[in-house]
């Protein structure tokens, strides 16, 4: 990471701000939501209510010494953070620390009957039973008559604009998803992200993925497309060890988006039953790493996952939360150049993101002052514009 006095860590703590928004508005709307949505016991209620008051006016507190996870998180920063509000430590920060604490209050990684229950599971299904998952698996059928550079565009754009499938950036941007997007790409390196993936491929895509749902579709896609086209000889997708961010996808959210692939038919059904050999020949390999829900950015990685992307051809990261991570959830300039903000990073690197926080780099002075001119700094947030940018270590 490059010294950055200009590039602030950002905080929740300015009224008016947007991280200010999320952590004083859509987390307790995220509680409201699981609560509802489950008949949860009065043991779970309580500490619902104690998360609302300690998220919203509290500070942070100690996890209870029998949390299987306690030394990783005092690793994470937990201990210094403990008595502070939660507007006062680094907003990644407080962000996940309020999914562990969600977690906890509905018995996730308790002993009880609760255990392992995903409680944003509903919203999960519901989107992938939606009649638009069909609409956009009945649209596959019309890419086998293109040519492959044609379907591996449509392939990566699906991926990219599935980004905007966030239930918890919907839970409180009413009607984000009804607003027509101006669908802009603010920057776009996909000429270089082809390159690394050329049709004779030999190497192993490593794809950190974002959303379940109609973001891990797309995204399954696009692996199925890559690993059948050669493209990448191997695939390995990256999915969180926990409920996260309300729609992050993990293990069993894969699951669901293949049996959903498997059960469509025409295109769609072949996409799946590719996707469903390569994981039984070992094309393809699903991951779970205890970072990937580190409220931490990727600077800080661990030895082992830095090993593992180090070996990668290339490692995508989509989404929002992934692009803050990697770049650093920092008010950077928006020109200072991705690939300063990536130094770090061990192997040649992608995001695929819609913008929904702050963060921002890579842009040029000409797009910058056209999006300010345009929307003020709505455009920052909003969803409704997008990128793809690409950088490898200097050799
Ligand atoms: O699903 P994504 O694209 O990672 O977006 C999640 C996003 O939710 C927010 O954290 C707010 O909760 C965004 O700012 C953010 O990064």
């Amino acid at each position: 990471m490059p010294d950055t006095p200009f590039a602030p860590v950002i905080l929740g703590n300015e009224p008016g701000s947007f991280p200010h928004s999320v952590l004083a508005e859509r987390h307790p709307a995220i509680i409201r939501q699981v609560r509802d949505a489950f008949p949860y016991g009065p043991g779970q209620h309580r500490a619902l209510d104690e998360l609302l008051e300690s998220c919203t006016e509290g500070t942070v507190e100690p996890l209870p010494a029998h949390a299987p996870d306690r030394d990783l998180w005092d690793a994470w920063g937990l201990t210094a953070h403990v008595g502070r509000s939660w507007y006062d430590v680094p907003w990644l920060w407080s962000e996940s620390w309020f999914y562990r604490r969600l977690l906890d209050a509905v018995g996730f990684f308790g002993p009880g009957a609760w255990r392992g229950i995903d409680p944003f599971r509903p919203f999960k299904h519901a989107e992938l039973d939606a009649p638009e998952t069909d609409a956009e698996l009945a649209a596959l059928d019309d890419l086998p008559g293109l040519p492959e550079e044609e379907r591996a565009r449509a392939l990566l754009h699906g991926s990219l604009w599935g980004n905007r499938a966030d239930l918890g950036f919907r839970l409180s941007a009413e009607g984000a998803e009804d607003r027509d997007p101006a669908r802009a790409l603010v920057a776009d390196e996909s000429d270089t992200l082809w390159s690394l993936l050329p049709p004779t491929g030999a190497g192993t895509l490593v794809l950190v993925a974002d959303n379940a749902g109609r973001e891990l579709v797309p995204d399954l896609l696009l692996l199925a497309h890559l690993l059948a086209e050669g493209r990448a000889a191997r695939a390995v997708l990256h999915v969180k060890p926990y409920p996260y961010y309300v729609s992050d996808a993990t293990t069993a959210d894969v699951v669901d988006a293949l049996r959903r692939l498997r059960a469509a038919s025409g295109a769609a059904a072949e996409y799946g039953r590719v996707l469903w050999s390569a994981l039984a020949d070992g094309r393809l390999t699903v991951r779970v790493h205890p970072f990937s829900c580190a409220p931490l950015p990727y600077p800080d990685m661990p030895d082992d996952l830095r090993a593992e992307f180090a070996a990668a051809t290339l490692t995508v990261f989509k989404g929002d939360l992934n692009y803050r991570r990697l770049v650093g959830d920092r008010l950077w300039p928006p020109t200072t150049p991705f690939a300063e903000a990536t130094g770090y990073f061990p192997g040649p690197v992608a995001a695929l993101r819609t913008l929904k926080s702050d963060v921002v780099t890579g842009l040029s002075a000409a797009t910058e002052a056209a999006l300010a001119a345009a929307e003020g700094r709505r455009w920052r947030t909003s969803g409704t514009h997008a990128l793809i940018q690409v950088a490898r270590p200097v050799t």
